[in-house]
């Protein structure tokens, strides 16, 4: 349903995205993880059609992400999404239903379903007056009023408190269910996991890992060994011997005091029993072994922890206080505006006449420009 081949997206020579491949198959959940700056909205704002690839190629249900056809297919939630705060979410979502030439009776039945599903209380009220939760709720509902097949989430869930975080995962799972493609971001891991069936990790523009997250788990993340003894393994290794024997890179672990026990971190059954030897030999003994299987969160953070080699521009950029350094959006306008698709307009000037634009157009750049 989506595949993005050899992505490329530069500004002013500043590599936001680079090299990025990957598909979503069709009534999949697919998570872009990854911290600040790692090039997430970057992708889904290409798959949107918002932006242009510098290289390389998206497509989205069968469409190039830069032909306009492509958004009748398409419901996007940006990370911001300012809504028109006079009107209620009836009539603000009944307005973008006919911006996509929906049919009224069809506009109606679609709305009070997204509304009812997403549990919105007061439809009636103005939206400058709703909670933060409510407004993104509607939002939600907006990207669904064209029925589009694919559904590209910018950090869908994030800043809601845990119900409507729970309320918005769960609806997720039932959009999947219902056989459409989700695409999301998010910083916050626990998001990913329990929704997404794969996931790409982001960092510094780059893919660092992929897969399913048990896949990653396993493939980048090392099981450790939790092991309790009542004497501390440096004074019985002071006894019974050499310190470095310890662990697989030859270190001893890390051992904490932890009240009347010691825990001493290692990473293999084989180290476990060098501490078991050399605890005894000092005449104490192991009380309580545990195994720790890495969490996406500690496999995330070994990998983006390192600077990834191969960004171009960003630190001398930034030293010399160049265009797109800190990458904060005042790059050089020549290349660093987000142009809408074919360069009908940059992001703060020369827009189309509403006449030249499709259904899809006009709703994409109602959400864009709403309530600003
Ligand atoms: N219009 C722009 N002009 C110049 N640089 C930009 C522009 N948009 C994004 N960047 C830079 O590109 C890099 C990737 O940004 P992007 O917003 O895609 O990251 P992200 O992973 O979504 O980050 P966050 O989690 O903070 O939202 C960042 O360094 C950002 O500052």
């Amino acid at each position: 349903m989506i595949t993005v081949d050899a992505l490329e997206k530069t500004y002013g020579g500043f590599a936001a995205v680079v090299d990025s491949t990957f598909s979503v198959a069709e009534g999949e959940v697919f998570g872009i993880v990854g911290p600040n700056g790692a090039g997430k909205t970057t992708t889904l704002k290409v798959l949107a059609g918002l932006i242009e690839p510098t290289s390389g190629e998206a497509r989205v249900a069968g469409y190039d992400s830069t032909e306009p056809a492509m958004r009748h297919h398409l419901g996007f939630l940006p990370e911001e999404s300012p809504l028109y705060e006079e009107m209620t979410a009836t009539s603000y979502l009944r307005f973008f239903a006919d911006l996509y030439e929906v049919p009224r009776s069809v506009a109606d039945e679609r709305i009070e379903r997204a509304l009812d599903r997403l549990d919105l209380d007061h439809r009636d009220r103005r939206l400058g007056d709703v909670s933060k939760g409510m407004k993104r709720k509607v939002a939600i509902a907006r990207s669904l009023v064209n029925d589009p097949d694919v559904l590209v989430y910018d950090e869908p869930a994030s800043g809601l408190d845990p119900v409507t975080t729970n309320s918005v995962l769960e609806f997720t799972r039932e959009l999947r269910a219902a056989g459409k493609t989700v695409v999301f971001s998010a910083h916050n891991l626990y998001h990913v996991e329990s929704v997404c069936d794969r996931v790409v990790i982001m960092n510094e523009g780059r893919i660092v890992a992929r897969g399913t997250v048990d896949g990653i788990r396993e493939r980048h993340g090392e099981t450790t060994y939790h092991v309790y003894t009542d004497v501390p393994p440096e004074a019985a290794v002071g006894e019974a011997g050499d310190a470095e024997e310890f662990g697989d890179d030859g270190t001893l672990g890390d051992t904490e005091e932890i009240g009347d026990r010691y825990r001493t971190v290692v990473p293999s059954m084989d180290a476990v029993e060098r501490v078991r030897e050399a605890v005894s030999a000092a005449g104490g003994a192991v009380v309580d072994i545990r195994t720790r299987e890495p969490s996406l969160e500690d496999v995330f953070l070994d990998l983006v922890g390192r600077p990834m080699p191969g960004r171009r521009g960003g630190v001398e950029a930034a030293e010399n206080g160049t265009a797109g350094g800190s990458g904060d959006g005042d790059a050089d306008a020549s290349e660093g505006r987000d142009r809408d698709h074919a360069g009908d307009r940059t992001r703060d000037g020369d827009r189309t006449r509403d006449g030249d634009r499709t259904p899809a157009e006009r709703a994409e750049a109602a959400t864009s420009e709403g309530a600003e």
